[in-house]
């Protein structure tokens, strides 16, 4: 398994895997003189893990043209690829909701001060209407009364369109939060749920001890396809059964990418039967398609996938619900791959 682009960022690369990257990350920090911080070692870990498409063509393409990898470069790379810009969007959104306040709160005492000012001369003309008998003198309080009122109109006017203003910015920033929110639970390359909201949820339905069923797919022969037509055309055909899933998926089963070439949908409310038979539909649709090279209409092949399926039992934790499934997919591919198996 691999790491899934998330943020934070989860990694589930067992164990022998992890310590070869962490060998082939050192290797390179050597190579290029960036000393092993915990960044330097992050970039360059999820450069030879490869399962970060994007920030591995960033350095490739620096390599190409001999431009040093500085802890400058290291660190933008961090920012921009590993942490996927969040920690500066949400510092944005946090800036501009500062702003906005700060705005609005000088706004009203603005109005506050006009309005203490107005009051006070509206007072002074009552004062003097009392003992007023004069008038030109009355005509001179009226006009200090137009004027006094004409300012707090004035305030309240201009306070009223800073507000809308104020609110149009809070809504812009209020969708901002909910895009961030929702960034950091998509999967980039799929669009499904990324690992880490995955795992929440199927937490939160198994500590509602809810009937449901965990279905984990794995394409078949992944490895060979992306080595015989390249790592784009495997991330297309990912894609394309994520495209699949998300079909069968709603409000109530959700479709996510589990890491890798593995993808996987929690059935809710849905029987054993039930959803063995949508897995079989999306499995037989799924063998049947006949994908092409984009371009050249040159065919692909067969591309299968197999699945373990395995359904929520009282005391179930996520952990020992992963581990049937994972069992049951173990049996399909051992089986002769293409099919799908229960525990
Ligand atoms: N294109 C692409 N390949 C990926 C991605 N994530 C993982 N892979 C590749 O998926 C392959 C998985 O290979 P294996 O675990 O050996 O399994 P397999 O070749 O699918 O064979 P079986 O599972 O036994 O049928 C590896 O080559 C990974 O590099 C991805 O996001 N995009």
């Amino acid at each position: 398994m691999s790491k899934t682009l998330s943020f934070p960022p989860v990694y589930q690369h067992a164990f022998l895997q992890a310590s070869e990257n962490l060998r082939q990350s050192l290797l390179l920090a050597n190579r290029y003189q960036t000393p092993v911080t915990p960044v330097n070692y992050a970039v360059w870990y999820e450069y030879v893990s490869g399962d970060n498409q994007d920030l591995v063509n960033s350095i490739d393409t620096r390599l190409k043209k001999n431009d040093p990898i500085t802890p400058e470069v290291t660190q933008y790379l961090y920012e921009k690829y590993v942490l996927m810009g969040m920690p500066e969007r949400l510092s944005n959104t946090n800036n501009g909701l500062k702003l906005v306040v700060d705005n609005t709160l000088e706004n009203i005492s603005r109005v506050e001060a006009a309005a203490s000012e107005c009051n006070e001369g509206l007072t002074q003309s009552q004062v003097k209407l009392e003992s007023c008998n004069d008038i030109d003198e009355l005509k001179t309080l009226v006009s200090q009364i137009l004027t006094n009122t004409q300012q707090i109109t004035n305030s309240s006017g201009e306070l009223k369109t800073e507000l809308t203003r104020s609110t149009e910015e809070i809504m812009k920033l209020r969708q901002e939060l909910e895009a961030v929110k929702e960034m950091a639970r998509t999967d980039s390359l799929t669009g499904l749920l990324n690992r880490g909201a995955f795992d929440n949820e199927l937490q939160k339905l198994c500590s509602k001890g809810h009937a449901f069923s965990l279905v984990l797919f794995d394409i078949d022969k992944f490895k060979r396809l992306n080595d015989s037509f390249g790592h784009l055309l495997g991330d297309k055909v990912l894609q394309f059964f994520a495209s699949l899933l998300k079909s069968h998926s709603n409000d109530i089963h959700i479709a996510a990418r589990f890491g890798g070439e593995e993808l996987a949908m929690l059935f809710v409310h849905c029987r054993l039967e039930e959803t063995f038979m949508i897995t079989e539909k999306i499995r037989e649709k799924f063998a049947a398609s006949r994908l092409k090279k984009k371009g050249s209409h040159e065919s692909i092949g067969q591309v299968t996938v197999s699945a373990g399926i395995s359904t929520y039992q009282n005391n179930d934790t996520p952990i020992s619900l992963i581990e049937r499934a994972d069992q049951a997919l173990y049996r399909s591919k051992a089986d002769g791959r293409n099919q799908v198996n229960f525990i």
